[in-house]
């Protein structure tokens, strides 16, 4: 494996024809979600050097250890917090590039811990842009299709004909505007810190030549994503949609349609997104000064919909019956306490994106959701039973 893996390396050439040179990567949120499955790619197909920060490296332990991987020697793992952690600068310095993935990105905390949410996604990020924009290094930095916020289309009365008109309800870099509730729905303090910081990056770029790529993802879902309450995160903590139906699935519980489940969303298999995200890294002359959705527009449902697929595919790779009843709608406000307001639906444009860089995603909703449930009944549901099974401290 090492040996074709570096071969193949060694022979890779960017969309241009040109070979590719080698970099030292500072990866800023590396031991999360997007950035391990973005290290794993980086270790098995490609020669770069990643220097991998986070505060925690559970999700890349199997790339730092044992020492006799393929890989040894090219990731190399900093635990830091960059709020406060002078080695920051030092490491942006001795990289080609610096991506940064850093920051509070689940929604139920966006109105239950607004002040934490707004430093990580806005305050904690402007060191970082800071180092880069001074030490004229390249910066690709992590947004989200958040900042759309809502579509116009949802102020349009519901019996609307020109809610069928995608002018109403598609997506774009460059023409969307950013449409937030009002400042007591917290809800939108993510996507305003989010929407800030990368002005400032814009702005950086515009007035003092920065180069920079700003990446929005949309709904990118796979293994590893966010936690299992009482399993490898706190009992009463809210993730992410997909490990929120994850959880009630391997419990056997009901999935909670926040608000009826009407909200629509497009998920994106991880894995092609990183495809996108390595064509980013390895093209910087087409990547460079752009802002790109990275979305699968084929894969949209609503969240009832979702749900239903998830019973579905969870009981064939299981093997086990769909609970008796399979969804119960519960109030936003239950779930997610006072502040929380949505986005309706989004549907990424890909204009930018395919010219760019080529890319199109690949993966149907229905696969993704096997390979990726797959996992999650392979990885959590003996440690479910044995929670189950433990009596309740009085
Ligand atoms: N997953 C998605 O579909 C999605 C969608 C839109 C935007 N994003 C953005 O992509 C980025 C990565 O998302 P993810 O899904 O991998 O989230 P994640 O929570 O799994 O990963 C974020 C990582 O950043 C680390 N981190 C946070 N604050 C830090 C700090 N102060 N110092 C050091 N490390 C810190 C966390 O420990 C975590 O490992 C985020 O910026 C998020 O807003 C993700
Ligand atoms: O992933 C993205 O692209 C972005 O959107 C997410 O926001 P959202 O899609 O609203 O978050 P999810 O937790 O994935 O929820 C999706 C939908 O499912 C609903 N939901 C969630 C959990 C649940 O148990 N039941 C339920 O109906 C939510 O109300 C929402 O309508 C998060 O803000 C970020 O991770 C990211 O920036």
């Amino acid at each position: 494996m090492a040996s074709s893996a570096s071969a193949g390396a060694s022979a890779r050439v960017d969309l241009d024809g040109n070979p590719i040179k080698p970099l030292t990567i500072c990866m800023i949120g590396a031991g999360g979600f997007i950035g391990s499955h973005l290290c794993e790619k980086l270790m098995s197909e490609t020669q770069h050097k990643v220097l991998a920060l986070d505060v925690y490296n559970d999700k890349i332990k199997h790339l730092l250890e044992p020492d006799n991987l393929p890989w040894h020697g090219r990731i190399t793992f900093h635990r830091l917090n960059i709020k406060h952690d002078s080695r920051l600068e030092g490491l942006i310095k001795m990289s080609d590039l610096t991506i940064n993935l850093a920051a509070i990105c689940t929604p139920a905390d966006y109105n239950t811990r607004p002040l934490d949410t707004i430093y990580s996604n806005f305050i904690d990020a402007l060191p970082v842009v800071k180092y880069c924009s001074e030490n004229n290094k390249r910066l690709i930095h992590f947004s989200t299709c958040e900042v759309y916020g809502k579509t116009i289309g949802s102020f349009l009365p519901k019996d609307s004909p020109l809610r069928q008109d995608p002018a109403y309800y598609v997506l774009k870099e460059d023409e969307s505007p950013c449409i937030f509730g009002s400042i007591e729905k917290q809800r939108w303090s993510y996507a305003c810190a989010k929407q800030l910081i990368e002005r400032l990056i814009y702005a950086e770029g515009a007035e003092n030549g920065m180069e920079f790529t700003i990446v929005r993802p949309f709904n990118w879902i796979g293994p590893r994503m966010d936690f299992i309450p009482g399993v490898d995160g706190p009992s009463e903590g809210v993730p992410r949609v997909l490990a929120c139906f994850s959880n009630n699935l391997l419990r056997g519980q009901p999935l909670k349609l926040v608000d009826g489940g009407q909200s629509q969303r497009t998920f994106v298999y991880i894995k092609d997104a990183i495809e996108a995200v390595t064509l980013m890294i390895e093209n910087p002359a087409r990547a460079n000064g752009h802002i790109f959705n990275v979305g699968n527009p084929n894969n949209e449902v609503t969240v009832r919909q979702l749900a239903e697929m998830m019973i579905k595919v969870y009981s064939k790779v299981s093997g086990e019956q769909p609970p008796e009843t399979p969804t119960i709608d519960v109030s936003s406000k239950e779930f997610y306490g006072e502040g929380y307001d949505d986005s309706d639906k989004r549907i990424p444009d890909m204009t930018t994106i395919n010219r760019q860089l080529g890319w199109n995603p690949k993966t149907s909703l229905w696969d993704l959701l096997e390979s990726t449930l797959t996992y999650q009944h392979r990885t959590y549901a003996e440690a479910i039973k044995k929670v189950i099974a433990k009596p309740v401290a009085s």
